[in-house]
């Protein structure tokens, strides 16, 4: 049940617009100075997860800003680019059709400087991502941010379990060498900032011994 709740791509974005001009540009215009010679990336790739309402959409558009890397909404690119099999009623949002997905990133993902933005992290290559950050919420706050989304009743409460038993945070850590995985607090607008902030200097030390040193 989890694995299908979070396959699904919720049908609520709150920065739709925002977003869609970047992620068409910046997934169709491949840009060489980003690869280094013999393919390797100049810049990393990072997964932002997490259950939906954690922040990651608010937190990845502040860091790309400041640290010039693309955001990529995965939720944004299925429905743009149709890389889903259909709507799935009883779950109230589109079914992704992974393969797809993957295709459809695999070029981006190889120049490097992206940041995907996704609930669910077990069905891209795990050579894809330099860090995997997993975003976690109080239940309280997050229940509060949920309800306003107008979410019906059982989506709400997959949603609100998803997070207590922590299904992301497992998911990352089975998926990718556990080094690679950082969980960040995302409660209040200074933790939003804590975390830019943590991240940037990531980004900045990345490919240095102790990158992963957070
Ligand atoms: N750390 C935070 N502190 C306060 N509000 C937040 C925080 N993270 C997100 N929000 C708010 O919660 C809502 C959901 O955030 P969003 O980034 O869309 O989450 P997600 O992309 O994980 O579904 C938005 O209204 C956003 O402004």
């Amino acid at each position: 049940m989890w694995k299908h709740t979070i396959r699904c791509v919720s049908a609520s974005f709150t920065h739709m617009e925002t977003y869609q001009g970047k992620l068409i540009s910046s997934c169709s215009e491949p840009n060489p100075d980003m690869v280094q010679e013999g393919g390797q990336r100049k810049k990393p790739n990072i997964l932002v997860t997490g259950t939906p309402g954690t922040g990651k959409t608010t937190m990845c558009s502040a860091l790309a800003e400041a640290i010039h890397l693309r955001h990529i909404n995965i939720g944004e690119l299925v429905k743009e680019k149709n890389l889903h099999d259909g709507w799935d009623d009883e779950l109230d949002c589109y079914v992704i059709n992974e393969d797809l997905v993957c295709d459809e990133l695999e070029d981006t993902m190889e120049e490097g400087g992206n940041i995907v933005d996704y609930h669910g992290c077990d069905f891209f290559p795990v050579r894809w991502f330099d860090i995997v950050v997993v975003l976690q919420t109080d239940n309280s706050v997050l229940y509060d941010r949920l309800s306003k989304r107008g979410y019906s009743e059982s989506k709400l409460s997959n949603n609100f379990e998803c997070e207590i038993f922590q299904v992301l945070l497992e998911e990352a850590k089975e998926s990718y060498p556990e080094e690679r995985v950082l969980a960040l607090k995302s409660d209040t607008i200074e933790d939003i900032s804590r975390n830019v902030a943590t991240l940037t200097d990531w980004v900045r030390n990345w490919n240095s011994p102790s990158s992963l040193n957070l």
